[in-house]
């Protein structure tokens, strides 16, 4: 799914107007009454009050179309007008007006005035501010949104939960809308899926507001949401006569002593993924543990007892999974950069692999183009450096991607593949898999389809995909906190089959 950035927006927006020769409000009323049946649908006629607090701008306006139709089908409704600027927009203004017809003047709200009552059972409509906001508000409006928060009434945010910015994070915390409830117009927006951001909603959807399809299908977005119906098409089949060596030779690099269950992980998640064969190179400790506990695998041994020194074989591999468990010790770091210098494959680098970039920057260099770096928050702030927000975070990261050619995965609750301008944010995965060797069964994974021929692009995104699908069918009968990383190797297989799924049909009583 696309994500549009708010100037795609109001561009779609413009084009929608001229194209069908309508006038902006004619497309409020449009959005308005779509969100007006999302409501009437849920309540069928319920009393519960609904507060409906709308600002001076389109979103506001929106809120106003909303209230509107609400009365109109003898809903119990209080209007709202948050009054922070006298700047009001043609359209609010006409839908001021016309929600005069049905004798209801809305309350204005301005600084020093009393707060509405509300009751923690009432439901509250936020269209304060949408995709317009542009600088910090003012007190009393802060103090308004806190006020909303605190009242713990369910929260339906119009758009988006008042307070976020487009582009930036939010000055003060505390002063965004906390929504129970986001229906945004027509596609998702890129703050609902950054840790700072996200957390304010808890659920989105996106609504259909008659936006022109197709600008909406010409035009590219920096951003995209993947989901299956976006990984489908990634997907490489199995050739009826297909042999082992058909699918690629993968290596994994890493281990050291007391560290070896990484190396298993990724291993096992390798062979799960559908890599024709496997090779650990690991330190001689780790010999009996990973011929014992996977018999699938071949194992290279390193001279040295505990850690790596010298990486060195005699296979050819098609991709290479490096740094899970590895250590930093002076000889493995010193066995990287040697191997760098003559290695041609492409990399999946993680974990120990990332420290040892990070603190030795030329080395990033010899990665060859097109290699995949794994960063969890902390490895990435040691690569490009602090951030001030979670955007500046993403502005710094693609130009880190593009500055090495390589594909950057931020790990995360919605992990972003970064490569060449582009982010794709990945809808897939929970909480029970931040969990310890759930990295170390990603770098796996996306060894095994960089080894399967998959473009190393597609591989990221496919394998980031479907190791979050995994892990959310694994979830059944374990929940959140037995979750390990073993379990998300366990369902590689389903999450493959998964994909092939026909989506439910509705059952006969939903019909009726
Ligand atoms: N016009 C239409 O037909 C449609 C409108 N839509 C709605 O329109 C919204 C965008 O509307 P607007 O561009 O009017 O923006 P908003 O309603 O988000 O912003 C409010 C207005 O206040 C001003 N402002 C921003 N920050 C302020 C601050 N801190 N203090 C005081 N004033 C501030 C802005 O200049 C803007 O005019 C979308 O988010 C969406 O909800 C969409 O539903 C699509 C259809
Ligand atoms: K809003």
């Amino acid at each position: 799914m696309k994500i549009y950035s708010a100037a795609q927006i109001y561009e779609a927006i413009n084009t929608t107007i001229e194209k069908n020769q309508i006038t902006s409000n004619d497309l409020m009323e449009f959005a308005g009454t779509q969100v007006f049946n999302w409501f009437h649908t849920r309540m069928q006629g319920a009393q519960v009050p609904i507060h409906i607090y709308c600002g001076i701008g389109n979103n506001g306006g929106l809120g106003l179309v909303l209230g509107r139709q609400l009365l109109h089908h003898g809903y119990n409704v209080h209007v709202y007008v948050v009054n922070f600027s006298d700047k009001r927009t043609k359209d609010f203004l006409i839908n001021y007006d016309r929600i005069k017809e049905f004798k209801i003047w809305p309350r204005l709200l301005s600084s020093g005035e009393e707060f509405p009552k509300m009751a923690k059972e009432d439901i509250i409509v936020d269209a304060i501010f949408g995709i317009g906001l542009n600088r910090e508000t003012s007190d009393w409006v802060k103090d308004l949104i806190k006020y909303i928060n605190a009242s713990e009434a369910y929260t339906v945010s119009l758009d988006v939960p008042s307070g976020l910015y487009p582009n930036h994070a939010p000055e003060d915390k505390e002063a965004v809308i906390e929504s129970n409830y986001t229906l945004t117009g027509q596609a998702p927006k890129l703050s609902f899926f950054l840790p700072e951001t996200g957390v304010y909603m808890q659920q989105w959807e996106a609504i259909d507001v008659g936006l022109d399809q197709e600008y909406l299908q010409k035009t590219d977005t920096e951003v995209q949401l993947i989901d299956k119906f976006e990984v489908l098409p990634l997907y490489i089949p199995r050739e009826k006569y297909a042999h082992k060596g058909t699918y690629g030779h993968s290596l994994i690099v890493g281990g050291s002593y007391g560290k070896m269950g990484a190396v298993t992980l990724a291993s096992s998640a390798c062979l799960r993924v559908g890599t024709g064969l496997i090779t650990a190179y690991i330190p001689e400790c780790g010999y009996a543990i990973l011929q014992t506990s996977l018999p699938e695998a071949m194992v290279i041994c390193d001279e040295r007892e505990k850690h790596i020194a010298k990486i060195q074989y005699d296979i050819e591999p098609k991709a290479i999974g490096m740094g899970v468990g590895m250590g930093t010790d002076a000889a493995t770091v010193k066995a990287l950069k040697a191997f760098l210098k003559t290695n041609k494959n492409r990399l999946i680098v993680d974990a120990d692999a990332l420290n040892i970039f990070a603190t030795n920057k030329t080395m990033l260099k010899s990665v060859p183009k097109g290699s995949i770096l794994t960063p969890h928050p902390k490895e990435l702030e040691r690569l490009i450096g602090e951030w001030t927000d979670d955007f500046d975070k993403l502005e710094k990261a693609k130009a880190f991607a593009k500055k090495y050619d390589v594909i950057l995965i931020i790990k995360g609750a919605h992990t972003i593949t970064i490569y060449d301008n582009h982010l794709y944010i990945n809808n897939t995965g929970n909480p029970g898999m931040a969990t310890a060797g759930s990295g170390d069964v990603l770098t796996g994974m996306l060894t095994g389809l960089v080894s399967q021929e998959y473009d190393p692009i597609k591989a990221a995104i496919f394998g980031v995909y479907l190791h979050g699908k995994a892990g959310d069918l694994a979830l059944s009968g374990l929940g959140y906190q037995a979750l390990t990383a073993s379990d998300i190797v366990a369902h590689i297989g389903a999450a493959y089959l998964d994909l092939f799924k026909e989506p439910e049909k509705p059952s006969a009583e939903a019909k009726k």
